[in-house]
């Protein structure tokens, strides 16, 4: 629980008031962990499609406050393991996550308990440190007065130090979160420098944003076979050139990412470089090459290849 320390006061006071700290975002796929993380950074770092299991790696975002630095991690979305080696990858790189974490914060949807969130819950049952629920989507219920029954059999059931009533998409609740989680950090200087917003490089950042166009674009399962590799990375004069590779399972696949004539690739390609312009404010030339390796996301090699572990 939120309890004020009575121990005595150290004999050296901190150096300030300022607090810092790691707060992990878990929760089944789907429930909107990326778009609450590109909210409460105030920038489009995470990505972010309809379909469940978007997010793949962790996702460190940092947002700078009066009253101190609050790190979030982006997990991938907690699941039923299947016996894909990507998907057992998923769940160690939420769990890890987890691990470091100061605070955590459950989300779920508003109006829905499933078994998965209720085996992310489990997950967390061991966790000495602050737990959150944030129920996201309100912005979908008529009323606030609608989801008190709903809060009352969640909040019966499940041990919160607190419930936080949010819409990641239109912004609401946000910040009452980020002094629920602020006041929850311990008191420490920043981590990171104030202009950062990521521990991760441009050029990740450029192989996401091509991922999320394969995930808003690609239709059924096939997004779930395609990966990104960047090739190029090359800065000319005031344009930036990026070469990237989008890798599939099977041949089969590459001609539906091509589709008739390139158009699908077009569009996608298209797509991404828009969304690279704005994120990375500069001309971007974007190349992309579709290439087959079998059954990539069953082998760990390729897994590492393609940066999913260490
Ligand atoms: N109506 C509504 N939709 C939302 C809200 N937040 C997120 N969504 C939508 O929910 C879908 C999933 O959002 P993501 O942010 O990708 O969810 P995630 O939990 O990161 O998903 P995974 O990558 O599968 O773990 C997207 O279509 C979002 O636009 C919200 O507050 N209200």
């Amino acid at each position: 629980m939120d309890t004020e320390e009575s121990t005595p006061q150290p004999i050296e006071p901190a150096k300030s008031d300022q607090r810092c700290g790691l707060v992990a975002l878990v929760g089944r796929p789907n429930v909107g962990k990326s778009t609450l993380l590109n909210r409460l950074i105030g920038y489009r770092l995470s990505i972010v499609s309809p379909k469940p299991q978007t997010t793949r790696h962790r996702i460190l975002g940092i947002a700078n406050r009066g009253q101190g630095q609050i790190i979030y991690l982006d997990t991938p979305g907690i699941h039923q393991a299947g016996k894909s080696a990507m998907n057992r990858q998923l769940n160690r790189v939420a769990q890890q996550a987890l691990d470091e974490a100061d605070v955590v914060i459950q989300v779920i949807e508003a109006m829905q308990w499933r078994d998965e969130d209720q085996q992310v819950y489990q997950a967390l049952e061991n966790i000495q440190r602050p737990r959150l629920l944030a129920i996201n989507k309100t912005d979908t219920q008529k009323s606030k007065q609608e989801l008190l029954p709903f809060i009352a059999k969640v909040t019966g059931a499940h041990a919160f130090d607190e419930i936080y009533l949010i819409s990641a998409r239109r912004g609401d609740g946000l910040d009452r979160l980020e002094q629920g989680i602020l006041k929850r950090l311990p008191q420490a200087e920043p981590m990171f420098a104030e202009d950062e917003i990521t521990d991760r490089s441009e050029r990740f950042l450029a192989a996401e944003r091509v991922r999320e166009q394969l995930m808003r674009l690609l239709n059924q399962e096939l997004p779930y076979s395609t990966t990104v590799e960047i090739e190029q990375y090359q800065r000319e004069g005031k344009m930036l050139r990026i070469g990237a590779v989008i890798w599939v399972e099977r041949e089969g696949q590459k001609a539906i990412v091509i589709g008739a004539g390139g158009e699908q690739l077009k569009r996608i390609g298209t797509a991404a470089r828009l969304q690279l312009e704005s994120l990375l404010e500069t001309k971007v030339f974007l190349g992309l090459f579709v290439r087959v390796r079998e059954n990539w996301s069953q082998q760990d090699a390729a897994l590492k290849q393609f940066g999913y572990t260490d």
